[in-house]
C-alpha cells in the first residue's frame, strides 16, 4: 500500500517590484490578518524603511510595535518573543537582512502566529524559505520554522542596498549547483530522501541566475528583480523539499564553521560561494566545472579567494579539515578532509596564495 505523503507550506502572496513598500497594508488585508502588528527589524532596515512602512500602518490604524534586534541569537528571539506577548501582538513582519526575517520567524514559530517577510537585502535565499537559521550553541545551520504568510520586496530598496548584500544574494544561489551535486550524492551513498522536483527547481534557477549575469550591475533595478526572484525560488525549492538540501551541502557546512571560526568576516552568500568553488573541485577534480562556478562569482563581483572575504588561509583549512561535524548531512566531504587534501584543493582553485 502507498502510504507516502507530503505537506509543503508557502507563502500565499509573494509580491515583487519598484515601490510595493507601500502594499504591505494591502498584504496584510489580503491574507485577512487582524489585531497589532510587530515589527521585527535591525538597526539599518529600521532607518532605511521599518519606520516608513510602520507610519502606513499607523496610518490605517493598525497600532504596530517595533523591536530592533543587533545580532542574530537566541536572546534577540527571546526578546521578540517577550515583546510580542507584552503588547498583545497578533502577527510579525520581519523587515531586513537574513537576521532580522530569521528572528522574526523563529519567533513567529515558537508563538504560533504568522509572520510577512519584507526583505531589505537580495543577500540570502530565506526571504522566502520554511527555515530558521540563528545559533544555537555549537550550531549554526537552519532548522524547520514557519514559512511567511507573505512577501514583499521592494526592488527599489533592495537596488538601493550596498552593493555587496546583492552579490551576497547571487552566490548563495550560485552555491545551488554543488548543494544538489552533494544532495545527489548523499541519495546514491546513505538513501537520504530526495526530491527531483526541488533539485530541477534549485538548478534551474542557479542556471537562469548565470545566466542573467550580465544583468546584474551594481545601481541597476533589473538586477535586484532577477536576484529576487531567484532567492523566491530558492527557498521555494526547500520548502518543497522540507530541508535546506537543494541550496544547502558542503560549501555551506565550510561557511557555517567559518562563522565560529571567524565570526562576521565575510556575508552568508560570499563565504558559500567561495566554498562552492571547493566542493565543485573535489567533485569534479581539476577538469571539472569548478572554475565555471569561480568565472560566474566572478562575473557578479562575488568574492572568490579567502583574502577577498578577509579571512586568512590557516582559518579556510581549519575550516575545511572540521566542518563535517557540525552537522548530520553527508556531502562531498564524506568524513572529513585531511590538511594535506584540504590545502591541495584550497590551492588549485586560488582560494589560497
Ligand atoms: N533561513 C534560511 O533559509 C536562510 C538563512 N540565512 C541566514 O541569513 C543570514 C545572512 O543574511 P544577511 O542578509 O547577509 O545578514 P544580515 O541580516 O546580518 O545583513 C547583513 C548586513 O546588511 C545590512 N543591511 C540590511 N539591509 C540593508 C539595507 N537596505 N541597506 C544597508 N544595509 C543593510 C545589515 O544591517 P544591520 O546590521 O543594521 O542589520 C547587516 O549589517 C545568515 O544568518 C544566514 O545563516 C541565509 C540563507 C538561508
Ligand atoms: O543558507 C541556507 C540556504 O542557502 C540554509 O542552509 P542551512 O540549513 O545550511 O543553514
Ligand atoms: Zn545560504
Amino acid at each position: 500500500m502507498f502510504e507516502k505523503s507530503k505537506w509543503i507550506r508557502l507563502p500565499r502572496n509573494v509580491v515583487v517590484g519598484h515601490g510595493v513598500r507601500s502594499a504591505v497594508v494591502d498584504t496584510v488585508d489580503d491574507l485577512h490578518l487582524q489585531g497589532r502588528p510587530l515589527f521585527v527589524t535591525s538597526p539599518t532596515p529600521r532607518n532605511v524603511v521599518t519606520d516608513s512602512v510602520a507610519s502606513d500602518f499607523e496610518a490605517a490604524g493598525m497600532d504596530p510595535v517595533t523591536v530592533t534586534v543587533e545580532s542574530a541569537t537566541f536572546d534577540s528571539v527571546e526578546t521578540v518573543i517577550e515583546t510580542a506577548e507584552r503588547e498583545d501582538v497578533s502577527y510579525l513582519v520581519g523587515v531586513g537582512g537574513g537576521k532580522a526575517i530569521d528572528i522574526a520567524k523563529m519567533a513567529s514559530e515558537h508563538l504560533g502566529i504568522g509572520f510577512l517577510s519584507v526583505p531589505t537585502a537580495a543577500s540570502h535565499d530565506g526571504i522566502v524559505s520554511n527555515r530558521g537559521s540563528v545559533p544555537d550553541g555549537n550550531t549554526r545551520h537552519s532548522v524547520a520554522a514557519e514559512p511567511p504568510l507573505g512577501v514583499v520586496a521592494d526592488t527599489e530598496i533592495l537596488a538601493d542596498a550596498p552593493w555587496e548584500l546583492t552579490t551576497a544574494g547571487c552566490a548563495d544561489i550560485i552555491s545551488n549547483y554543488t548543494a544538489v551535486m552533494d544532495w545527489r550524492l548523499a541519495r546514491r551513498l546513505k538513501d537520504v530522501e530526495y526530491s527531483e522536483y526541488a533539485a530541477a527547481l534549485s538548478e534551474m534557477t542557479a542556471e537562469i541566475l548565470v545566466d542573467n549575469a550580465d544583468l546584474v550591475r551594481p545601481g541597476l533595478e533589473e538586477s535586484a528583480w532577477i536576484v529576487t526572484k531567484a532567492l523566491v525560488s530558492s527557498g521555494v525549492a526547500m520548502s518543497i523539499a522540507g530541508s535546506s538540501r537543494p541550496a544547502s551541502g558542503a560549501e555551506h557546512l565550510f561557511s557555517h564553521q567559518l562563522d565560529r571560526l571567524a565570526p562576521d568576516a565575510a556575508l552568508h552568500g560570499h563565504q558559500v560561494g567561495v566554498g562552492s568553488i571547493m566542493t565543485a573541485y573535489l567533485h569534479g577534480g581539476e577538469r571539472g566545472f569548478w572554475r565555471d562556478i569561480r568565472d560566474a562569482l566572478s562575473s557578479i563581483d562575488a568574492p572568490t579567494t579567502a583574502a577577498e572575504l578577509g579571512i586568512d588561509d590557516d582559518t579556510v583549512i581549519e575550516a575545511l579539515t572540521s566542518c563535517h561535524e557540525i552537522r548530520d548531512r553527508y556531502t562531498i566531504l564524506g568524513d572529513g578532509m585531511n590538511e594535506h587534501a584540504a590545502r591541495e584543493v584550497a590551492t588549485k582553485t586560488g582560494v589560497i596564495g
